[in-house]
């Protein structure tokens, strides 16, 4: 604690420790030679907006600062490589007593390395909050807290919700659904379930107007694929008689008549992969459905290397890998040995997103809570107009919306960390 103390920045109440002064004393750069001196004095502390001035320099600078925590990054020193840099994590959380992680990052700026440390552990459970999305014009979902605050993802890449039974794929992907539905109208937003564990998990969302297809069957798989290939045809005709590229360009443009996002859950689509011409029709959609705007979820609790094969998961932009039965599927989810299958279980998960790892635990939901909140969506379909599916969900948010400011999971306010996408 003394070490701490020495090391710490007490003017600053978020107590930074500078690793300059730590990696020194250590030793750890020192008795390997010149070259790697370097990463100590290249270390240069600036605040966020000295950052944006200088941040092609990637040296010791703060990138990322809220009440749980804050991330520095380092440039990687010439000859050290991702292993040199992953093993200081242990010896880092000794000497400062706080939690760690450490990211390798290869760009097309170079490698370079982000400590986060944090100042909290996360709960092992946090109950459903309905988040205002933090920006507009983009679907986004908070998917419950990471270590550096609320942690939410934006849904413009396919996704896969990886874990072994029990370990919470059905609540996290009812956080997820029920987030959706209640920030989003069906004009923005649109839902085709295939529910592949007999219809029992996602028949909740059935009979609701962002949902146009519901199935819990291979045929009915197979219907959604033929109407969504149609709709695909549709936006590509769409885009190449207006010469644009994609969705985001088209809804720019014209702006009164934008095309809704479309999400396709295939839940456990380890029962349905084995039927050839789902795996066409699946890989051939993955491949070519992100630019219109239609993105596919699947979630398994079978992630094994035949069943999340290599072709499959390039075209997964977004990991949310939960609790792994072993080593190997960890590997498979997240490219990480030892991960995934040390985790709690229940909702505790790794995001892999915009290239970055977060730790997170995921909000917990149960199957009456969801009907309750969702229960002034489930309107007769010939009688939905926009306007009442919006008024319902402005009576829903003043009975369910709570500001996280005041929620008592809530340790603090989060900052905006959207720079940090521009690298
Ligand atoms: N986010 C969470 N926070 C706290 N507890 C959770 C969370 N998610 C799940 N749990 C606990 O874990 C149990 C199993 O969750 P869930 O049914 O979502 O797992 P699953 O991975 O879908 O399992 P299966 O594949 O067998 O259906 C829940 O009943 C609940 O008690």
């Amino acid at each position: 604690m003394k070490l701490f103390n020495f090391l710490s920045n007490n003017d600053n109440k978020m107590d930074i420790i500078n690793f300059e002064k730590l990696f020194i004393l250590l030793g750890l750069y020192i008795n390997d030679g010149d070259v790697k001196k370097q990463v100590i004095y290249q270390v240069d502390y600036m605040n966020n907006s000295q950052y944006k001035r200088h941040k092609t320099k990637f040296n010791g600078c703060l990138i990322g600062l809220t009440d749980y925590g804050y991330i520095e990054r380092f440039r990687v020193p010439y000859s050290f490589n991702k292993d040199d840099i992953e093993g200081l994590k242990d010896k880092l959380e000794l000497q400062t007593n706080k939690s760690i992680d450490i990211e390798f990052i290869s760009s097309s700026n170079g490698a370079y390395f982000d400590i986060k440390v944090y100042n909290h552990k996360l709960k092992s459970k946090y109950n459903f909050e309905l988040i205002e999305p933090p920006i507009k014009d983009k679907i986004v979902v908070t998917l419950g807290y990471g270590r550096l605050g609320l942690l939410d993802f934006i849904i413009d890449k396919h996704i896969g919700l990886f874990g072994e039974s029990g370990s919470g794929k059905s609540t996290t992907l009812k956080t997820i659904l029920t987030q959706l539905v209640l920030n989003y109208k069906p004009s923005e937003l649109q839902l085709y379930l295939s529910d592949n564990k007999g219809g029992t998990e996602l028949n909740i969302y059935s009979n609701i107007e962002h949902t146009k297809a519901f199935t819990k069957d291979i045929k009915g798989l197979k219907d959604i694929f033929k109407d969504l290939n149609k709709e695909a045809d549709r936006r590509y005709n769409l885009l190449f008689n207006s010469k644009l590229e994609d969705i985001k360009s088209y809804n720019n443009k014209f702006k009164k008549d934008k095309l809704p996002v479309i999400l396709f859950v295939i839940e456990e689509f380890a029962s349905v992969y084995k039927d050839k011409s789902i795996q066409s029709m699946l890989q051939l959609a993955l491949s070519q459905w992100r630019s219109i705007g239609i993105y596919i979820l699947i979630t398994t609790q079978r992630p094994s290397s035949k069943i999340v094969t290599g072709d499959l998961k390039c075209n997964l932009g977004i990991i949310l890998g939960l609790k792994t039965l072993d080593s190997n599927n960890s590997n498979v989810v997240i490219d990480k040995y030892n991960l995934l299958n040390n985790l709690r279980g229940n909702g505790h998960g790794y995001i892999r997103y915009n290239g970055k790892l977060n730790e997170f635990q995921s909000f917990y939901i149960d199957h009456t809570q969801v009907k309750r909140l969702i229960r002034k969506l489930e309107i007769k379909k010939e009688n939905i107009k926009d306007d009442n599916v919006k008024s319902n969900i402005i009576e829903l948010k003043k009975e369910g919306y709570k500001d996280p400011k005041d929620n008592n999971n809530n340790i603090g306010e989060v900052k905006d960390f959207s720079f940090l996408n521009d690298l």
